[in-house]
């Protein structure tokens, strides 16, 4: 069996999980930090840790000494037996540590106290090591080479320039024909997004880096700055495991930087003997959640994963409300990873469901949005071999006099395009009144049917429900009429086109007309009003007309 390493922590969850009952500070990490901001030349006694918390944090687990949610939960009750004073005063410590490190000055003095007493590290952390409970539990441990996981050393920024080959097996030539139209939709949202932070990158205004507790200031302002968004937006995770995790030597933190300050992150683990990682903690700051961080966060994580520590999946237990993000990150709840690669590696959470995501080893993800681009341009070269739907003709003039009636007759030969798509003049259309006459000349149908139309007008006009619908709506009367009616019909106007013998070609056109008039009235009027019950005696009216007409051959 392996020798312990790695951090366990048996039923542990993200949102069901109460934050540790005890805050006692001389189990808590967070809270050791402010002690020590508090009165950094105090003697260190078995219960306060000395100075220098984050590099003691790395003595503890680098050596194994922190590896279970057990231990935490030890120390804390440890604390709280031996120094109950002290763990009251502790709880105010890591509420008034959570707000100081909510804001600059409070990182700068953390960063200020733990130089102060950078002596003290090796004190530090042996002292601490000698008090902590050492589980052994009986899970599988990956050998913890910290320098092979990128483990204590800072594998700073992530992306293409940083693991050197941004799309390996994917040629991308620069020089390829420029296919691109005006009428082309260049990306979608994703890409969009994608390409936008990917501008800001470039420009230096944006920067993805992959750290672990290696000490350096800014890198472990940066992790702190992580730790405060995981403790915000993981609210039910207790304080000191988030720590605990973050700090360790063998997890590492990809994080976002904007303007030097951490906008989210996220907190893995790699086993990199098994090839696969655990997502232990992702998010984003309240305010820059849905604008495309996490996905881009997840892309350099992924690609830093695969180029850098050499796996091949990722694992997460993902709270529920955050399975959404992780299914368009490309996460199933499918496990397809062979169950002794990661059984017994990873940590179980209550109220988590644990997904899994195959990293794969073509995919450009810092650049996915350049290779969506030119998948696009692909495709819409090969659709312009196929066929011409891409070119685009001049639109129709179509001027209209009175009543929407056409100043001029457009013959459909004559619509631009319509032959070079592969449109033959016997191709007359749906109309059922043609297609019922195909054998009659178009002249001939036509009369038929505006004789047929207007008996049907004057069957209507006559009719004793017709007299709202004779004139079209004066405004003057209805003011606000045509700001709820933006498509009016009525029986004058309807007059005016099937006497053009221009406008009605087919008698669905005509019969689209009355329903249209009779839904307005229905529309605009309520239903028990004189012209809504019009309207539907008008309609129901006609309708039967229509149906007589039809069936005793008014109709040629
Ligand atoms: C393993 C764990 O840590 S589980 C806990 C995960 N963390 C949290 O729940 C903390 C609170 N949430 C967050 O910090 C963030 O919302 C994250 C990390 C979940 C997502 O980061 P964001 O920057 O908001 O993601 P981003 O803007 O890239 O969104 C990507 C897509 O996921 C969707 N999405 C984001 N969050 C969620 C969610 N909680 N549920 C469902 N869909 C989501 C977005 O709408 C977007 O969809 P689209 O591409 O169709 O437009």
């Amino acid at each position: 069996m392996d020798t312990h390493s790695h951090l366990t922590a048996p039923n542990r969850s993200r949102s069901s999980q109460s934050p540790s009952p005890s805050h006692s500070a001389s189990a808590s990490a967070t809270s050791s930090i402010h002690k020590r901001k508090r009165a950094a030349a105090a003697a260190a006694s078995d219960d306060h840790l000395p100075p220098l918390a984050p590099s003691s944090f790395s003595a503890d687990t680098r050596d194994g000494a922190l590896t279970s949610n057990d231990d935490l939960e030890s120390i804390s009750a440890r604390g709280a037996d031996s120094d109950s004073d002290d763990a009251e005063d502790s709880d105010a410590v890591v509420d008034d540590d959570e707000d100081e490190f909510d804001n600059d000055s409070s990182m700068r003095t953390f960063t200020a106290a733990r130089l102060e007493t950078t002596a003290g590290v090796s004190a530090a952390g042996s002292g601490r090591n000698a008090k902590i409970k050492i589980e052994n539990t009986n899970v599988k441990i990956e050998n913890s080479d910290s320098g092979k996981d990128g483990g204590h050393t800072g594998t700073g920024a992530v992306g293409p320039a940083a693991a050197g080959s941004s799309a390996p097996g994917i040629v991308v030539k620069e020089d390829s024909v420029k296919i691109f139209t005006e009428n082309l939709q260049t990306s979608g949202a994703y890409s969009a997004r994608e390409e936008n932070l990917k501008r800001e990158e470039e420009a230096g205004r944006l920067k993805f880096v992959c750290y672990s507790n290696d000490g350096i200031d800014e890198h472990m302002v940066w992790l702190i700055g992580l730790k405060n968004i995981f403790a915000r937006q993981l609210p039910n995770m207790p304080k000191e495991y988030i720590v605990r995790l973050l700090m360790d030597r063998s997890h590492k933190s990809v994080m976002v930087i904007r303007h030097n300050l951490v906008v989210g992150g996220i907190t893995y683990r790699p086993y990199t003997s098994q090839k696969f990682g655990e997502i232990a903690f992702c998010a984003i700051t309240a305010d820059e959640q849905v604008k495309g961080y996490g996905t881009r966060l997840m892309n350099h994580l992924k690609q830093h994963a695969r180029d850098v520590d050499g796996l091949t999946h990722f694992l997460t237990y993902a709270d529920n409300n955050a399975v959404g993000y992780f299914i368009k990150q490309g996460f199933t709840k499918e496990i397809y990873l062979e169950k002794d690669r990661w059984h017994g590696y990873i940590k179980d959470y209550d109220g988590g469901i644990l997904m899994e995501c195959r990293i794969d080893q073509k995919l450009p993800y810092t650049d996915l949005s350049t290779m969506i681009r030119r998948q696009r341009q692909a495709i819409d070269e090969k659709i312009r071999e196929l066929s011409n739907c891409h070119i685009v003709y001049p639109g129709i003039d179509f001027q209209k006099k009175e009543a929407g009636i056409p100043k001029k007759i457009i013959k459909i030969e004559d619509i631009p395009g319509l032959r070079e798509a592969g449109w033959a003049p016997d191709q007359w259309g749906h109309s059922r009144f043609k297609t019922l006459n195909s054998s009659k000349d178009s002249g001939t149908n036509q009369k038929h049917l505006t004789a047929f139309m207007r008996s049907l007008l004057k069957s209507m006009h006559d009719h004793v429900d017709a007299w709202p619908f004779k004139e079209p709506v004066d405004a003057c009367d209805v003011p606000d009429y045509y700001d709820i009616i933006k498509d009016p019909m009525d029986l004058k106007t309807m007059s005016k086109r099937v006497e053009s013998e221009q406008y009605y070609v087919t008698l669905e056109m005509f019969i689209a007309d009355v329903k249209r008039m009779c839904a307005n009235a229905r529309t605009y009027n309520t239903p028990d009003t004189i012209y809504y019950k019009c309207a539907t005696r008008l309609e129901a009216h006609f309708q039967s007309k229509v149906q007589s007409g039809i069936q005793s051959k008014i109709l040629p």
